[in-house]
């Protein structure tokens, strides 16, 4: 078992904390929570008191990912790992951790870039996270879903992410350059995708720029009415779908992608793949879908 046990929460910095606020409960099924920071929205979806925190701020991106580890002990190993990788470690300071309401976190840059932060002992809230929808989501042992980062050294990439970090290659796709808006070209374009528990992926990370520096999160609910009402929600408060439903060919998660008020989307899915490392074996997907995930011409967060 990996130090890292799961995605836990998102920090988002963003230009309309009122806008996500209502698209995190009306549109995702997400609760409001309560929390220290003024003006900041805390949508809970579980007994975490939030996975995901919007905090105002005069730009809209991604601030941190947030990564689960045990115990203060696992923390502590992990920070003597990254040391002596030679990997820049920053201690929190006392209103960090306050902020989070966890015992314990230290923060990381990875060789693209993206802020990591990793935590340990974090507060429940002893209140239950009930969706007026109904809406069930899928975290536990699993997370609360995935993130897809952009990372353009795909060898320094798997590097830091498999060998200091601890996660599985799960999977592997390549992209058509002309995808992302690139000429044909020799040099394959990967997409990894990586994980660190039982979920087929915690993250994947791409060469697809991103303004906002997510291309998306998934959240996983436990049904597939939970999906479809999702998918009225977004309809009814003018949510810019910008997939169609579909499967995908890794995980086989059954999903949906909206555009959130960041700019960056929200896969919403249900039905996703759990893996055993001791038998997965990771190989090549070569078609991202096995139906539907038709995306409209949006662009990518
Ligand atoms: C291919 C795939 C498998 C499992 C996932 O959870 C998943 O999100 C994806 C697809 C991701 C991918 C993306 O994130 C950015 C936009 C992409 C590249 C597309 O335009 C098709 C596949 C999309
Ligand atoms: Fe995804």
């Amino acid at each position: 078992m990996s130090l890292i046990r799961s995605l836990g929460y998102l920090r988002v910095e963003a230009t309309d904390v009122p806008a996500w606020r209502q698209f995190g409960v009306k549109v995702l099924g997400m609760v409001e929570g309560r929390g220290p920071e003024p003006d900041a929205a805390y949508l809970r979806m579980d007994d975490l008191p939030a996975r995901i925190v919007v905090v105002p701020g005069d730009r809209d991106r991604l601030a941190a990912s947030g990564w689960e580890l045990a115990s203060p002990a696992a923390l502590g190993q992990l920070v003597g790992v990254l040391e002596s990788a030679g990997v820049g470690v920053k201690q929190a300071g006392a209103d960090e951790l306050a902020a989070r309401r966890v015992a314990g976190m230290i923060s990381v840059d990875d060789p693209s870039g993206n802020r990591l932060e990793f935590f340990c002992g974090a507060a429940l809230d002893t209140r239950p996270a009930i969706s007026p929808y109904g809406t069930r989501f899928v975290t536990g042992e699993q997370g609360m879903g995935h993130v897809v980062l952009p990372a353009f050294d795909d060898e320094a990439a798997l590097r830091f992410w498999t060998e200091i970090l601890g996660f599985r290659l799960r999977d592997s796709m390549r992209l058509d350059p002309a995808m992302i808006g690139r000429p044909p070209s020799d040099q394959p374009l990967w997409m990894r995708f990586l994980g660190c528990g039982p979920r087929h992926h915690s993250v994947a990370l791409a060469p697809i720029p991103a303004p906002t520096g997510l291309i998306h999160l998934m959240t996983e609910t436990a049904s597939i009415d939970d999906v479809g009402r999702a998918i009225d929600r977004c309809a009814r408060n003018k949510a810019p779908m910008i997939s169609t439903l579909g499967r995908h060919a890794n995980d086989n998660m059954i999903s949906f992608y909206v555009r959130t008020p960041s700019g960056f989307d929200i896969e919403y899915g249900t039905a996703g793949l759990t893996v055993d490392d001791a038998t997965w074996v990771a190989r090549q997907t070569t078609a991202h879908s096995v139906w539907g995930h038709r995306f409209s011409g949006a662009g990518h967060g």
